[in-house]
């Protein structure tokens, strides 16, 4: 992890989470070319108290839910720069709750300017008329900034409180937003909702979502991922970033929480299993692949991608009397993921060298070309399974 500083004003923390391994060849170029202004930036906003800088420890940093009843209120702005792979990189600015930045000195041209995504944290255990209206006041004043911002409203804290009541809140909470957005006049604003909890998967299932839109090879991946599970007699397949567990794509099929607990399950006990047996440095290496056998005839397999990136996978028992013909399928899309890496290097190079138009098409294989990412081909033959 690389940290900047850049604004005075601002609070750079220095936890040295073990996350510098290296990415093969692509981590060093892109880290030099890509700069950290140009990363997409997150901001997490709220009122004092609704779990921001929880979220952002527990998501990024392995803080254990039960460690951040001792965190401390933040003061200042709090700017961590994730840098897993060349897929996830992004700034997550953590504010302060008492943070008026509707007050001039605060420069929210600079703030809102840059920013991907506005991660809007309501407490759900609290009464969230408060919240509402910072909520509002947010949006407007981002929304007039910088359109091109994706909000997302994490009602936040729903542990210990029944489904009929988080769907009720999700309800109201979603109700009253777009109603209040309505009356200043944007009823255009796209918001998404999500429940919750850092006692749970669901705040690294919303954060992958929240991740996701800010990846512009999506499509790219999905449509692999698709290629791969259609090919080889998987039922779903996720693309995990080890280090924070967020899933940077899946294939089509409707994602269920349970099946992508068990994928998080499984990437710790790959992880604490390697670090028993090897050094830490070495603990998760092209060579990682695991097999977990369930006892309703399920499997779960995990193939390593690169040093950031696993493939998990979950299929039918007898699906995977051919593994051959997995395993094959597997190299192709492995191949092709460094190939999607290779196009995203080089079309930052031709950025930093401003010559997008004539380099552009020049990079993209064939099937990439006239924007068609849905219609990418996975190099090399994928064999039916
Ligand atoms: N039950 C529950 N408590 C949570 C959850 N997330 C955070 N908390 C608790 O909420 C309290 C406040 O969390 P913080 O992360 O400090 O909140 P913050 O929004 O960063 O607060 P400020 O820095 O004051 O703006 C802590 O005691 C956390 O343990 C959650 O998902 N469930």
């Amino acid at each position: 992890m690389s940290y900047q500083d850049e604004e005075e004003q601002m609070d750079y923390h220095t936890d040295s989470f073990p996350k510098d391994f290296g990415y093969g060849h692509f981590d060093h170029e892109t880290d030099s070319q890509s700069g950290t202004e140009s990363k997409p930036r997150i901001l997490l906003m709220g009122l004092r108290r609704s779990g921001k800088s929880s979220i952002q420890k527990v998501v990024f940093h392995k803080m254990s839910p039960n460690e951040t009843l001792f965190l401390e209120s933040t003061s200042k702005i709090v700017k961590d720069d994730i840098n897993n792979s060349s897929f996830v990189q992004f700034q997550i600015w953590d504010f302060p709750g008492q943070i008026d930045f509707i007050d001039p000195t605060f420069d929210s041209d600079m703030i809102f300017g840059g920013c991907g995504a506005l991660v809007f944290v309501i407490d759900a255990k609290d009464d969230y008329n408060d919240a509402l209206t910072k909520f509002k006041n947010t949006v407007t004043k981002a929304y007039k900034i910088n359109p091109r911002i994706k909000f997302e409203v994490f009602i936040h804290k729903v542990d210990g409180i029944s489904d009929d009541s988080k769907m009720e809140s999700q309800r109201d909470i979603h109700q009253r937003a777009t109603d209040d957005l309505a009356d200043a006049g944007l009823n255009q604003i796209h918001l998404s909702f999500h429940l919750t909890s850092i006692y749970d998967h669901s705040i690294f299932e919303a954060f992958s979502k929240v991740v996701q839109k800010l990846i512009p090879q999506l499509p790219t991946l999905e449509n692999l991922l698709n290629i791969l599970i259609s090919n080889s007699g998987i039922e779903k397949a996720f693309l995990f970033d080890v280090v924070s567990k967020i899933y940077i794509a899946t294939d089509c099929t409707p994602v269920d929480m349970q099946s992508y607990e068990l994928c998080c399950d499984m990437i710790d006990v790959v992880i604490d299993l390697s670090s028993i047996y090897s050094s830490e440095e070495t603990a998760f290496d092209n060579q990682s692949s695991s097999l977990i056998k369930l006892n309703n005839s399920t499997i779960l397999y995990l193939r390593e991608v690169n040093k950031f990136l696993a493939l998990v996978c979950i299929l039918r028992e007898d699906n995977f009397s051919r593994q051959g013909i997995i395993d094959y399928n597997f190299l192709c899309f492995r191949e092709a993921i460094s190939q999607v890496f290779e196009l995203r290097l080089k079309n930052q190079k031709s950025e930093t060298l401003e010559q997008h138009d004539e380099d552009d098409d020049a990079f993209k294989p064939t099937s990439m070309r006239n924007g068609g990412s849905m219609t990418i081909d996975s190099p090399g033959t994928s064999v039916n399974a």
